[in-house]
């Protein structure tokens, strides 16, 4: 199997090759505290070795579960926020149909796939209800803690849905839970319903799930082999297990961007220019935002999708601050493609074209870009994926994964926890007047009045 790639050539300009050698020393120190679990956050670490540790039975069950939910509905609903739902969406938007959701049921032998809990916009969840209130629907409720405000509020009205158009029953055998093993108000209420359940491993935080039940689970609904997604997953656990930088591309990757963020390219643009890889941008944003920015310190990850983003934000990556670099996705190959027809009036100046396909000019722009941009001063890392398969989402998010907790390492801190995720929940517990933050409220409106 084609192995995914790492080119930093449209970054020589700001790296040099002896600046590789010198990290060397760091990254074996970052190797050792990842692999020998002796680093910070080391308890969350499970993720690393989840694609040979993941049992046969596990994936049967996943499998299982996935096949009777596709039979059972024609609208599934995964209710999440962030790693509990980022995984399987950027999957789902990966591999599957751009339109699947606009092709019946008949056509694809899958049900809808809808998200909830991912905000708190009333809108989204009336018209979300308003659309799947006719269909058949099952509920894939997700949340490692299990007692995240999103994902528990729009379970509880959905809850209330399936209840009053199947009766307690019928609705208890449309819902799945998937959660701690023993903590949190969502196992809590699963043991109670008797819901089907889902354990999320203790040492696997949320952005680094998706290769457990949090992802699988939906990903199988969605009709994807998840089999070949963990085969993608082992290939890259192999390929970049070698602490030796000269053939780890996995290493090489979080070592450039290090290099780069030393100099103040202090932004990483996730560029794609597959439209397939958006939500693949989303997932990517959170594991290395969450991961790295903290003790006031880190890469800023933002996505981009060209050439789309090229019409609105091309302008600032060519000419803006100087405090960028990209980080490309190129896909080989394509999916599919169209061969550009001839005209014989012509008018739009477009014969020159004739005979090639789409494909062929995403390639020319890509190319055209990267130039545009290095000689704009944004030096360009390039991973090279051959093509859009399961087996190549496996092996990228491991790739990523491993990459954060070996930068995250080499940037100094921990790259396992999230502690400032609490602070706006706290703000938000004590303005909603949840009961234990009468002082923090009193607090609050003061600063508001
Ligand atoms: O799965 P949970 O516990 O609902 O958390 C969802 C997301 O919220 C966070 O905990 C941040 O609040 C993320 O780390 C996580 O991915």
């Amino acid at each position: 199997m084609e192995k995914v790639k790492f080119d930093y050539s449209k970054a020589i300009n700001f790296i040099g090759e002896h600046e590789f050698e010198n990290m060397r020393p760091m990254l074996d120190v970052a190797h050792n505290l990842l692999h020998n679990k002796a680093g910070a956050g080391n308890n969350y670490t499970g993720w690393l070795q989840l694609p040979e540790e993941i049992s046969n039975d596990e994936l049967e069950e996943i499998i299982r579960t996935a096949e009777e939910i596709k039979g059972k509905c024609d609208a599934f609903i995964v209710v999440g926020i962030g790693g509990s739902y980022l995984g399987a969406r950027s999957a789902i938007e990966m591999l599957t149909n751009h339109f699947h959701n606009y092709t019946s049921k008949d056509e694809k032998q899958t049900p809808n796939i809808y998200y909830a809990g991912h905000n708190i916009s009333s809108t989204y969840l009336a018209q979300l209800i308003e659309i799947i209130k006719e269909k058949d629907v099952c509920v894939n409720v997700i949340s490692k803690s299990g007692t995240t405000t999103e994902p528990a509020l729009a379970f509880r009205a959905l809850k209330n849905l399936l209840e009053k158009k199947y009766g307690k029953e019928e609705a208890r055998k449309r819902i799945i839970a998937t959660t701690d093993r023993k903590q949190g108000a969502l196992k809590k209420l699963a043991d109670e319903e008797g819901y089907k359940t889902f354990v999320i491993p203790d040492d696997v935080g949320g952005r680094f799930s998706v290769l457990t039940p949090v992802g699988l689970l939906p990903i199988a609904v969605a009709g994807i082999d998840i089999t070949n997604i963990i085969e993608g997953a082992k290939a890259c656990m192999e390929n970049s297990y070698n602490s030796d930088i000269s053939n780890n591309y996995c290493y090489q990757y979080a070592v450039a961007r290090n290099i780069l963020y030393s100099k103040g390219k202090t932004i990483e643009l996730l560029v794609n220019y597959e439209s397939a890889l958006q939500y693949f941008g989303e997932w990517w944003k959170q594991l290395f935002g969450e991961s790295e920015g903290k003790d006031y310190k880190g890469i800023f990850p933002a996505t981009l999708n060209f050439s789309t983003d090229l019409h609105s934000m091309g302008q600032y990556i060519q000419e803006g601050k100087r405090n960028l670099f990209e980080t490309v996705i190129q896909v080989k190959k394509p999916l599919e493609d169209i061969v550009i027809n001839e005209e014989e009036n012509n008018l739009d100046g477009l014969n020159y074209l004739a005979g090639k396909t789409i494909s062929f000019v995403n390639e020319k722009a890509l190319e055209a870009t990267i130039l545009a941009h290095v000689d704009g001063g944004v030096p360009n890392l390039i991973i090279g994926v051959p093509k859009l398969t399961p087996f190549y989402y496996g092996y990228l998010v491991y790739y990523f994964q491993k990459a954060c907790g070996i930068s995250g390492y080499l940037l100094g801190v921990n790259p396992f926890n999230q502690p400032g995720v609490e602070e706006y929940k706290r703000n938000m517990f004590a303005l909603l007047g949840k009961p234990g933050f009468e002082k923090e409220r009193a607090q609050l409106l003061k600063r508001l009045k």
